[in-house]
């Protein structure tokens, strides 16, 4: 993968894009102008969304999801690996307060940053590699998996971009996937906190609300963007739906 050539560029759009990075080569999505024309729903985020099957399907139905939610996956691996990968997001979210556009759209992000992240769930992940029996290494700097460099590095670049659309759809897909599998939870979810807790993290309204304001946010912004921007921000969304499902696919072994 050639994140350091930029992951919006035609490589990004998969081995099969064409050489052209305007997204509308044979095997490569409709733009969003053509796309809107037919589309029940035109929200910009819904065209993102589309866009970026099959992984996106392929994450929310994954074996390890469903593992997670049947209280017998195996989360060693994967929550050494996804600290690594909250911290890499937390500055991203860091980011967003920074380039959003207007205040009001700040304070749902240092909300969530103060809130959530820092609280809630830096308690989860505490509690639980202790209960995995993580040492300190493996909390603070394990080795980490070919999967988690690539997602932290489109991190990264999204948050040295400062461009707002570019942040918002590499937090927005890491969330509203999460939404996604979290969602399929049914009751009576385990008993294990490890379990529980992290499916309770990634669903029910507060949550919803919160994948409500980023996707909201790709609909303002994202139609006004033009071509090339839009093609960029796509470029950015199905990176990262691609990881989603690479990271999945690591944690289960
Ligand atoms: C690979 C991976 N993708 C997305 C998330 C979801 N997520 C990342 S930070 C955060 C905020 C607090 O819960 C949430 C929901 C994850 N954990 N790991």
């Amino acid at each position: 993968m050639e994140i350091e050539n930029g992951a919006a560029d035609a490589h990004a759009n998969g081995p099969h894009a064409s050489a052209d990075a305007h997204g509308n080569g044979p095997h490569d999505p409709p733009t969003y102008a053509v796309w809107r024309s037919t589309a029940a729903d035109p929200a910009f985020s819904e065209w993102l969304r589309s866009a970026s099957e099959p992984d996106w399907t392929a994450v929310v139905t994954h074996p390890f999801a469903a593992a997670i939610i049947s209280g017998e996956a195996d989360m060693r691996r994967y929550l050494v690996q996804d600290f690594q990968f909250v911290d890499a997001f937390t500055a991203l979210l860091g980011a967003a307060v920074a380039a959003a556009d207007r205040f009001e759209s700040r304070v749902p992000f240092g909300r969530f940053l103060g809130q959530i992240v820092t609280d809630t769930e830096r308690s989860y992940f505490h509690r639980a590699l202790a209960e995995l029996g993580a040492g300190a290494d493996d909390v603070i700097s394990p080795e980490l998996e070919p999967v988690t460099v690539r997602f932290r590095a489109l991190m990264d670049e999204a948050r040295v971009s400062q461009e707002y659309p570019v942040i918002l759809a590499v937090l927005c897909l890491a969330e509203w996937i999460y939404l996604g599998w979290a969602s399929r939870a049914a009751e009576p979810l385990p008993e294990r906190f490890l379990y529980r807790e992290w499916i309770d993290l990634h669903s029910g309204p507060e949550f919803e609300a919160w994948v409500g304001f980023l996707r909201g946010e790709l609909d303002r912004i994202g139609p006004s963007l033009g071509e090339d921007g839009q093609a960029r921000v796509l470029g950015f969304f199905r990176e990262a739906a691609r990881l989603e499902r690479g990271f999945f696919d690591m944690a289960e072994g």
